[in-house]
């Protein structure tokens, strides 16, 4: 089959090629065929002459070529890994209270609105329309108990073709009297849920779908143990993802404690119901023992670090260097609406402000923790969070073969938020002030396996 090159992007690139590694491409020429792969990546193509003999090597053409400006660059998409769709329009608002008090007064109430359909049409194209600005190519969304505004909700993903794993929440216990569940609705629902994903129709038919179901206990507080072990065969008959919280908030933990006496902490739980494995993202994972981290490693866990929710409902301050020591896969999420922020720009650097924390404090005992720095933060708002999601090979960076996932930066805009002086302000730097400064004004382009999916 021959690839047919349907784009060329020319000029800098920047991504992660490991934890610690990150790569600046200068003089790229980057192709993607018309299935929205990478096809080719040249470096250092410094003169027009090479530039045409490549093109012509492919059998693309002149117009293909998009010329980046020299204070432009192409980076991968952002991967938020946990993301709360129906809190959207709770961001910002209901910072006074703890994670318990905080779901009772501001949180189930919203969501239970989303029984109605008409809600959830109102709602959930904005905070697709909205992440995909921010240059959230990849979102993992809790939704709702609700079936009918859970589908909505696959559906607007995949058609303004995000790459997004949709859970519908399951609670059939210590929840509100109007928002739960039976076991039986709750399994029920669940599974209608996961056929209706799975048969999506893709475009084009032969490709695999960019939409992904995934089992969503909210958190083992709301879920009685049969319904969680049902979970946990779901989610084994159609080798599925799992998502829910673990281990945010002290009173949270003791709860856990109390409702599961027969385990020996809260990450057990999840195991013992099959709820742990390579494809589970455990949000926040802020107070674990040794013994809990090293399950997670064990059970090639990932754990979704969402620090402006950590810090917003005074959750914890979690410590994303030991989780990494340890081996264990880590990607970053807003968490909406814990979090107030959309943007994972916002997750970096709550993420660095959060490492800087956990450095102050451990600054003075045996044991020193190094902040996070500005490759690890960007290999976890990229490569980390496709991890996570178990896309390490298809997306996360600009590897030939891959999906091109990625986000056209540009430093210039009018109105841009970081200033930039010729005289000093090299690539690096300018990469660097975008990453602390810069916002959605910046993100010329975003790309989700090679189609433009939001900007100009
Ligand atoms: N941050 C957060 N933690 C939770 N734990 C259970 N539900 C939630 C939620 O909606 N947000
Ligand atoms: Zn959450």
């Amino acid at each position: 089959m021959t690839t047919i090159i349907s784009k060329i992007f020319y000029g800098t690139l920047i991504h992660s090629l490991s934890l610690t590694e990150l790569e600046f491409i200068h003089n790229a020429l980057l192709g993607v065929d018309n299935r929205g792969k990478i096809a080719f990546l040249e470096r250092n193509v410094s003169n027009e002459q090479t530039l045409r003999d490549i093109i012509k090597k492919w059998e693309a053409t002149e117009d293909k070529v998009v010329r980046l400006t020299n204070q432009q660059f192409l980076l991968p998409g952002f991967v938020d890994t946990h993301m709360h769709a129906s809190q959207y329009p709770n961001a910002g608002i209901g910072m006074d209270l703890p994670l318990i008090d905080w779901l009772n007064k501001y949180t189930f109430p919203l969501e239970q609105s989303f029984s109605s359909v008409k809600f959830a049409e109102k709602i959930y194209p904005t905070v697709v329309s909205h992440l995909l600005r921010c240059g959230t190519t990849t979102a993992v969304y809790y939704a709702t108990i609700h079936l009918e505004s859970t589908k909505f909700l696959a559906k607007v993903v995949q058609q303004k073709g995000q790459r997004g794993f949709i859970g519908k929440v399951n609670m059939d216990c210590n929840s509100p009297e109007t928002y739960v569940e039976t076991i039986e609705s709750s399994v029920k629902d669940t599974v209608q849920f996961v056929d209706y994903v799975l048969n999506l129709k893709n475009d084009p038919p032969d490709v695999s779908s960019l939409v992904t179901p995934i089992i969503t206990p909210r958190f083992a507080i709301c879920c009685s143990s049969e319904l969680l072990n049902a979970l946990g065969e779901v989610a084994k008959k159609y080798e599925i993802p799992i998502q829910s919280h673990l281990s945010e908030n002290t009173t949270e933990i003791a709860i856990v404690n109390q409702l599961f006496p027969q385990h020996e902490d809260y990450t057990t739980v999840y195991d013992h119901h099959n709820l742990l494995n390579h494809r589970t993202i455990m949000a926040h994972g802020i107070h674990l023992s040794s013994q809990e981290l090293k399950l997670i490693k064990k059970r090639n866990a990932g754990i979704s670090h969402c620090p402006n929710s950590n810090f917003t409902l005074c959750s914890g301050v979690c410590n994303v260097r030991q989780l990494l020591d340890e081996g264990i896969k880590v990607g970053l999420g807003t968490d909406v609406s814990g979090g107030f922020s959309k943007s994972i720009l916002d997750s970096i650097r709550n993420a660095s402000i959060a490492s800087r924390v956990v450095y102050l404090s451990s600054n003075t005992s045996d044991k020193v923790y190094p902040h996070l720095t500005l490759p690890e933060l960007t290999y976890l708002a990229t490569m980390g969070g496709a991890q996570l999601v178990n896309l390490e090979n298809v997306i996360g960076n600009f590897i030939v073969g891959k999906e091109f996932d990625a986000l056209l930066i540009d430093p210039e805009v009018e109105g841009s938020p970081m200033q930039m002086f010729d005289e000093i302000d090299t690539i690096d730097r300018i990469f660097e002030k975008f990453m602390f400064l810069g916002d959605e004004r910046n993100i010329k382009a975003v790309f989700v396996r090679g189609r433009k999916v939001s900007g100009i």
